[in-house]
């Protein structure tokens, strides 16, 4: 079976001439498809957002498509419906890959079929089972397909990347902690309080402040609160302008000691669930039901198995609006992830008036939760303050999924693969890693052979290789020099980190070569080296470093794990089943 060497590896951008202008581009589109996706939000019910931007080579914007809704029509088949036959030969960028699945290629189609030459995907599908799937069909399909983070790098790539990781928090960080993204949204004074000491809150923040608050209801799929909230508010939680998307209400109770009289029983605009303990109030339990208020029992009331049992229904996006017992109680459940604080400039004072949040046990500053991607903006005379309780994972694909797998390897048997760890030196199969001992001759930029006593030494050298600098040249002798691959990896990365200008420039195109080449000659130059690769054959090889998110496989799988890619390329190779053939680049010890 013949296969492209280096179909996935090249970064394609890294060899035109003006880099930062294709970046700048590219990153400008991405970013467009990224707002384009969230053009729904509000209207319907929540959904994962993908927007598409088709753009012709010489940058005009042919066309553009978002997904209205689950179920209608993806954005890919809207962007290229608009954009006709100026599609041909265009560039397709998408802030989500598409999540085509179960035989369902449409977007795939529908980019094929236009006559697109290139994708530009903003991050991979956060579902392990579409992760990949559709960039390898469109590659599959001859699309030059560039993924930011991976084939493509910069800064101003990695700020586009990041407004398509924030376009779809919500399927991320459900994907990653399988319980719904939760907001946590409370108005309170300047002096802290969330209500008077008598229970009083109605308003504290102002107009402009509370329908802001209807379109976030208008953007989840439900909207929780605590028993006492209902008590003391009886409030509707609806998300009044009508004719959008109104979320389910959603009671947390334990002793359903309710009111009989209350907005949220009746079910006519929204409907409500009531959850409780099992066993609790039954005739009221019989009462809400009579009204059309679903009761849905739980052994132990507590919010992260509420949350996992409202995963497990398809809610992707959640608000609480609840006072500060119920909200300690989940951030300590660790179910939030984002809080929006309305801050309003009045002071109501009171010992016994209620907080935002509750015990969370905490008794030094420094155990306080730090928000992340901090928001200021005033609404009217209020400040909202909103920001992250948890990082909205980076996510880089896992191992190379099955089918990308078999692309670089034909010996992987799709499904049915098993998977081979490396990381340190003493593993089992740690001669694999680039620490072990095994030094390689590699020519010189003179053709002259020189010796490097493992292939780390080689690779971090070579990041210094050719720069006209007396402290480049300083830095390829130093690494060298070292006795230990550790050393080698210690000196390269501080000196990458701290003198970047040291660095050759072309260093993030030519990086996996130097990596491969250095393989190749480690695995030639070793006959047992060659067969413990070669009897790893139909395995995946993993580099398990946690740390390496390039090179290695991460922690959860989240790395993506260059280093066994080539391995098990070169592997490939090796068993005579490439149609690739390479010049000698390495000589025998
Ligand atoms: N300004 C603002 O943004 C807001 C202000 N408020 C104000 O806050 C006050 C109410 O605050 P608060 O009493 O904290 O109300 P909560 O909304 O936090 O309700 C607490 C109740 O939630 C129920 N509950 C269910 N499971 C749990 C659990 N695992 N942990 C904790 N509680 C659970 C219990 O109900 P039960 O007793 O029925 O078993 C508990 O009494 C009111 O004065 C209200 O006006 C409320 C919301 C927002
Ligand atoms: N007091 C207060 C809020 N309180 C929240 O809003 C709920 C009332 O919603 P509704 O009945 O739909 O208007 C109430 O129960 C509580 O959750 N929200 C705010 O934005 N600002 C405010 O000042």
């Amino acid at each position: 079976m013949a296969f492209a060497l280096g179909a996935h590896f090249s970064p394609p951008i890294c060899k035109v001439g003006n880099i930062s202008h294709a970046h700048a581009d590219d990153a400008a589109y991405v970013r467009r498809a990224a707002d384009l996706s969230e053009k729904s939000a509000g209207f319907t019910s929540p959904h994962p957002n993908f927007g598409c931007v088709i753009a012709t080579s010489s940058g005009k914007v042919a066309g553009e498509g978002y997904l209205y809704a689950q179920g209608t029509k993806p954005a890919e088949v809207l962007a290229v419906e608009a954009g006709g036959e100026r599609c041909r030969g265009a560039t397709a960028y998408l802030n989500l890959e598409p999540g085509d699945c179960h035989g369902d290629h449409t977007a795939v189609s529908a980019l094929v079929q236009a006559g697109i030459t290139r994708a530009v995907v903003g991050i991979r599908h956060p579902l392990q089972h579409l992760r990949g799937k559709a960039v390898c069909a469109l590659r599959s399909q001859g699309l030059q397909v560039d993924v930011l983070g991976e084939d493509l790098q910069s800064k101003v790539i990695e700020e586009a990347r990041k407004s398509c990781l924030l376009v779809n928090a919500p399927l991320i960080l459900r994907a990653c902690s399988r319980v719904p993204f939760s907001v946590l949204k409370y108005a309170m004074t300047l002096d802290g309080k969330i209500a008077a000491s008598s229970g009083h809150a109605s308003w504290i923040s102002s107009k402009m402040s509370r329908s802001r608050v209807f379109e976030l209801r208008g953007r989840s799929d439900a909207v929780i609160v605590g028993g006492n909230t209902v008590r003391k508010d009886n409030p509707r939680l609806t998300a009044r302008d009508g004719g959008g998307h109104m979320p389910m209400r959603i009671v947390l109770s334990q002793t359903l000691n309710l009111p009989e009289e209350a907005n949220l029983w009746d079910v006519s605009d929204a409907s409500t669930i009531v959850v409780t303990q099992r066993g609790a109030r039954r005739n009221f339990q019989k009462f809400l039901a009579s009204k059309g208020v679903e009761v849905v029992e739980f052994d132990i009331l507590n919010p992260r198995d509420v949350m996992e049992y409202f995963h497990d229904r398809g809610y992707l996006s959640i608000l609480w609006e609840c006072g500060g017992t119920l909200a300690a109680s989940a951030i300590s459940s660790r179910v939030i992830h984002k809080v929006f604080a309305f801050v309003a400039p009045k002071i109501i004072g009171g010992k016994n008036a209620p907080t935002p949040v509750g015990e969370l046990g905490m008794v030094e500053m420094s155990q306080a939760l730090d928000l992340i991607d901090i928001c200021y903006e005033q609404v009217g005379p209020d400040m909202l303050i909103s920001g992250f309780l948890q990082p909205v994972p980076d996510l880089m694909p896992v191992i190379p999924s099955e089918d990308e797998t078999f692309a670089i390897d034909p010996t992987v048997t799709p499904y049915e693969s098993s998977v081979i760890s490396f990381y340190k030196t003493w593993d089992p199969y740690g001669a694999f890693s680039n620490f072990s001992p095994h030094p390689i001759q590699m020519p010189d930029g003179d053709g002259n052979y020189v010796t490097w006593s493992s292939v780390e030494h080689y690779y971090q050298a070579q990041k210094f290789i050719g720069v006209n600098d007396p402290a480049a040249q300083d830095c390829v002798e130093k690494i060298k020099a070292v006795r230990s691959p550790e050393e080698a990896a210690r000196i390269g990365r501080s000196m990458q980190r701290q003198y970047p200008d040291l660095v050759r420039s072309d260093w993030d195109s030519i990086k996996i070569d130097v990596m491969y080449r250095a393989l190749k000659c480690k695995f030639s130059i070793y006959p047992h080296l060659n067969s413990m690769l070669l009897s790893t054959a139909g395995s995946v090889l993993v580099e398990a470093s946690p740390h390496d998110l390039f090179w290695g496989g991460g922690r959860e799988g989240e790395g993506l794990n260059y280093l066994g890619r080539l391995l098990m390329q070169l592997r490939s190779e090796f068993l005579g089943e490439s149609s690739t053939s390479t010049e000698n680049t390495c000589s025998a010890l």
